[in-house]
């Protein structure tokens, strides 16, 4: 049996990691797991819950504990936008493959996310989109084994560079 190895995928919320991470599954041949669910499912509610009930460092703190819990060989591995602030969390996926960061632009992400302050992103209340990119952008460069420039692509052609960038690590 050909050894297989988990692709990790993290970005912006509207980046486009739980779409392409299904599509990226079945090119691939691997399993599929979007991270948001096992929150979900370990928690027994929707994340927004979560973070209505608990406020956004807890919901931090339960994706970090979830990530930690798992074990994903063989997986395309969709995280939630947030994951990159758990450097223990990062370091255990990154255990199980490389790391694609998903790059689309504030411009692009704006088109796509509409709905910013009910999307149940998590966030300071008081920070706009432009701060959170910001901040968040230097931690996805930072973890990324790979990253995939998404402005201007459809989902087939960012699919392909993803593929050929996995083909060459
Ligand atoms: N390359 C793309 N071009 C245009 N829209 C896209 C692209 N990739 C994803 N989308 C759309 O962006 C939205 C967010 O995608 P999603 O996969 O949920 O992102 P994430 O999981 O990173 O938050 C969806 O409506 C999806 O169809
Ligand atoms: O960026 C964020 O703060 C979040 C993104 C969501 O996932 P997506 O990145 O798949 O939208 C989800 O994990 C949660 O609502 C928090
Ligand atoms: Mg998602």
């Amino acid at each position: 049996m050909t050894p297989q190895r988990s692709v990790i995928l993290v970005g912006m919320p509207g980046a486009g990691k739980s779409t392409i991470g299904v599509q990226l599954a079945k090119e691939l041949a691997l399993d599929f797991v979007d991270t948001d669910l096992l929150i979900q499912l370990r928690e027994g509610k929707p994340l927004q819950d979560i973070l209505d009930e608990s406020g956004y460092l807890q919901l931090r703190y339960i994706e970090e504990q979830t990530l930690l819990e798992s074990f994903l060989p063989n997986h395309v591995i969709a995280t939630g936008g947030s994951a990159v602030y758990g450097q223990e969390g990062m370091r255990h996926l990154r255990g199980f493959g490389p790391i694609v960061f998903l790059d689309a632009s504030l411009a692009e992400l704006k088109r796509r996310i509409r709905n910013y302050e009910t999307r149940g992103i998590a966030r300071r209340p008081d920070q706009s989109f432009e701060e959170l990119f910001a901040e968040r952008r230097t931690l996805y460069q930072q973890v990324a084994d790979i990253t995939i420039e998404c402005d201007g692509k459809d989902q087939q052609q960012i699919l392909d560079e993803v593929c050929v960038a996995l083909a060459a690590v």
